[in-house]
């Protein structure tokens, strides 16, 4: 098989598709000639990287997992190296220096994003924070959320829907006692319940938020994978039109089922306001997140109004940034301290002197817990869930590391590689949360040796958010039960490469109460 039919299979195209690729070739390898006979007259300080074919260029030995695939490429071509996705350059960054050049020395430059055709469809057109061009607009809505929907005193104003959630998990949990359960399945939907309960937890009661968190689980798993799945569209814009794959006809049909969902929310609570129904209709005080855009709408900024499709592509960033990236990342915390029964031991010790057996976990304890601290962020360092950042995209060409970085590339930034770095990290590879006790890191960008938010004006806009909902639920889960593995098993940490990175096989363990008193899990 040669390598171009190996990227069709790899694509998934029937007959009549792979015919009218076939066609479209011949235009495209003229294109790609004159691209190739431009590029070498304007610029040969392009960044090193393996040899490509023409027409797709390195597409067809990509490794699925391009974390590790781009840190075996950095260790051959060095810490900035380029690859040619069909009509896309591409450059990854491997170094603390190049990431720093890339995101605080041009950051504007660099803020913004190459937008995958899926994401386009999925989120309004880009109208939401992750997508939308570095401009008034972002930072309108980036602004909205961050100082205002995301902030400390508005978490802790809806820390009632959060603390509801984990304990409904604590007690569906202990009602299993005994059986193997599947940690990143409960987690899972308990996060993605307590995003929707502060979404619109304030107006959705009973049966319909059960169903509702089915409905999302299933729709949010289809959807990362299709923002993960490598798109014909997005490394041949030209072809984007005839969606090859059906990608793109796969992600409206889920968008749909999104915005309908949406709707139905917004429908309820604008009837809710109509009919004065409201409780505490009279004070200005919004009990959840869809309550409050919704004032903001109507409060309206002359120069940059907020409109109904930026609060519903608003509502799909909550859902989709804020339940799999906290999720995997506490499947990955729990699955490394079962792994070392010495941390277990270490972070339960702590919890019982802080909250005491006798106690459950309060968010109030929660700045108490140094130990645990350590424990989210060496998990954070080993497992950065997003492991190439989001990509971004310059806005024009321009030199970092000495090599000319094209205007409109795609940048993966491997985060995941410099968290593993042996120059930078005392084995790396090791899980040791006491490196972070009494350290200098933060999540706040500023050094480029550890930045699993992110760094720059493009910084993840939910820290606050992930902090709260990891530690508080990874310290319930660690005082409520001991974990253990089915009997003969061993903790599988093999990752998972996608838009967010997870564990291959999902960690299945048998919970045992440690609490005093049965009443504390109901
Ligand atoms: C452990 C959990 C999380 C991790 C590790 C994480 C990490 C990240 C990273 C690495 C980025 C991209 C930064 C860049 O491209 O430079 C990002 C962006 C973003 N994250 Fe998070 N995130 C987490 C949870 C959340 C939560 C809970 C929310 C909100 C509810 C959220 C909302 C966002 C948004 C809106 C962006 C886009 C920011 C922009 O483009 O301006 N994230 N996140």
């Amino acid at each position: 098989m040669t390598p171009l039919s190996i990227f069709l299979e790899n694509l998934n195209m029937d007959a009549s598709t792979s015919t009218i690729v076939t066609l479209l070739a011949l235009f495209a390898i003229t294109w790609y000639a004159w691209i190739r006979v431009k590029s070498k007259k304007g610029s040969s300080s392009l960044p090193p990287g393996p040899r490509g074919l023409p027409l797709i260029g390195n597409l067809a030995s990509l490794d699925p997992d391009l974390h590790t695939y781009f840190a075996g490429l950095a260790r051959t071509y060095g810490p900035i190296l380029k690859l040619q996705l069909g009509s896309k350059p591409a450059i990854i960054v491997s170094s603390p220096d190049l990431a720093r050049e890339v995101l605080k020395d041009h950051d504007i430059t660099f803020a913004n994003r190459d937008v995958p055709v899926v994401a386009r469809i999925a989120f309004y057109g880009g109208l939401d924070i992750v997508w939308s061009p570095y401009g008034p607009e972002w930072r309108m809505i980036r602004k909205v959320c961050v100082l205002k929907m995301l902030s400390n005193s508005t978490l802790d104003s809806v820390y009632g829907l959060r603390r509801r959630e984990v304990q409904n998990t604590v007690a569906y949990m202990y009602s299993k006692v005994g059986s193997p359960i599947n940690v990143g399945e409960q987690t899972f939907l308990t996060i993605l319940n307590v995003v929707t309960s502060m979404l619109w937890g304030g107006t959705v009661q009973g049966e319909e938020r059960g169903r509702l968190g089915a409905e999302f689980r299933r729709a949010v798993a289809d959807m990362t994978e299709l923002l993960g799945a490598p798109n014909i569209s997005d490394f041949f814009p030209a072809l984007a039109r005839f969606d090859l794959q059906g990608l793109g006809r796969k992600m409206s049909g889920l968008a749909t089922r999104f915005d309908q969902i949406f709707d139905r929310m917004i429908e309820k609570q604008l009837n809710f306001d109509a009919l004065g129904d409201r409780e505490g209709a009279s004070s200005s005080e919004c009990k959840d997140f869809l309550q409050f855009l919704l004032k903001v709408k109507d409060e309206g900024d002359v120069k940059t109004p907020l409109s109904m499709t930026h609060i519903k592509a608003l509502l799909m960033d909550m859902v989709l940034g804020g339940s799999e990236t906290s999720s995997n990342a506490i499947e990955f915390a729990i699955a490394e301290v079962m792994n070392k029964p010495e941390v277990m031991i270490k972070a339960q010790d702590e919890l019982d002197n802080v909250v005491g057996k006798d106690n459950i976990v309060e968010e109030s304890h929660i700045y108490k817990l140094s130990y645990l601290h350590a424990i989210m962020k060496e998990t954070l360092r080993l497992h950065p869930v997003l492991p190439l950042l989001v990509p971004h995209c310059p806005s024009e060409t321009c030199t970092i590391g000495g090599y000319s970085v094209p205007k409109g590339s795609r940048i993966f930034i491997n985060v995941w590689a410099v968290h593993r770095d042996p120059s930078i990290w005392e084995n790396p590879m090791e899980f040791k949360p006491e490196r972070f006790l009494n350290s200098k890191f933060d999540y706040s960008g500023s050094d480029f040796n550890y930045f699993p938010f992110g760094s720059g004006r493009r910084i993840c806009a939910g820290i606050a958010m992930a902090e709260r909902m990891f530690l508080y639920f990874l310290a319930t889960l660690l005082h409520s039960f001991d974990w253990k593995l089915p009997a003969g098993e061993k903790v599988d940490l093999t990752e998972k490469f996608g838009i967010v990175l997870k564990l291959k096989n999902p960690l299945v363990a048998t919970p045992t109460p440690r609490l005093s008193n049965p009443a504390l899990y109901q």
